[in-house]
């Protein structure tokens, strides 16, 4: 569904993202991992077309997209969420939802139907009449998956959708994120700091460190890789890992 070959994004002297290649096969959902700036999120606005690469392309079912526009991708089904959510500020909630709607249709009548429906996937169907800027931080995070799912993706990428939330919260968001995938087929690629969480959802997961792929497997594989320990853990990590694990066996 999604092939990224050899993504590179400089920023003057920096390599934030350094020659990545994944693919992510329809009807997955995939994680992408990786200490703080190591350049996923990046990696995303390359893949939803909000930074050019420096070098490298983006196929998505089957056709170069590298040098298309956001908005030319989201017509052809791939949305992204933002890590940091700014609701339209004087806006209910259903109207917040419904500017995704917008892509595909231009009745106020169809768009507003397409939020309530996907209101209520999310659990905001009590809150649509609401004014967005007063919801939680959790209702927040709600609303921008709601906002993408207005626009009837295909592929969703979904940027941190967990974090800022507390364990019921993350508890209760999950298995909206796996019914995406597995009651309307919407393949996902997400960004997530939440080990436990990729555990639960993603079937691969893809590790970034300084800008380059240096893991790729399950989430058990990929989390006793000694690369990916360190990278997180620092030099030596894992063999004082290992060590530990032997005074204790
Ligand atoms: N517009 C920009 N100009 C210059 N440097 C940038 C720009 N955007 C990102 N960077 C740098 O690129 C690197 C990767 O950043 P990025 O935000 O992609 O990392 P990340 O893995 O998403 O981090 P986090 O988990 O903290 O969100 C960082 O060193 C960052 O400072």
């Amino acid at each position: 569904m999604l092939k990224v070959d050899g993504l590179t994004k400089r920023f003057s002297g920096l390599v934030a993202v350094n020659n990545v290649s994944l693919e992510v096969p329809q009807g997955a959902i995939a994680g992408l991992i990786g200490p703080n700036g190591a350049g996923k999120t990046t990696l995303f606005a390359m893949i939803a077309g909000f930074l050019p690469p420096t070098e490298g392309r983006v196929v998505y079912e089957g056709e170069d997209i590298t040098r298309e526009k956001p908005h030319v991708r989201a017509r052809r089904g791939l949305a992204r969420t933002f890590q940091i959510v700014k609701p339209f500020a004087g806006l209910s909630v259903r109207e917040n939802i419904a500017v995704g709607a917008y892509l595909h249709t231009r009745h106020r009548r169809e768009a507003m139907a397409k939020a309530q429906d996907v209101a209520m996937r999310v659990g905001l169907g009590s809150q649509l009449d609401r004014p967005a800027s007063g919801l939680t931080v959790a209702g927040r995070k709600r609303l921008e998956l709601a906002r993408a799912l207005a626009t009837s993706p295909r592929l969703l990428l979904l940027d941190e959708v967990l974090a800022g939330l507390n364990p019921s919260e993350i508890r209760d968001i999950l298995p909206i994120v796996r019914a995406i995938r597995d009651q309307d087929g919407v393949t996902i690629l997400m960004i997530e700091h939440i080990m436990q969480a990729v555990m639960d959802l993603c079937e691969h997961v893809t590790v970034i460190n300084q800008g380059a792929v240096i893991a790729a497997g399950t989430p058990q594989q990929v989390c006793v890789d000694p690369t990916v320990i360190e990278a997180y853990l620092g030099h030596g990590a894992a063999g004082r890992m290992q060590q530990q694990a032997g005074s204790h066996a």
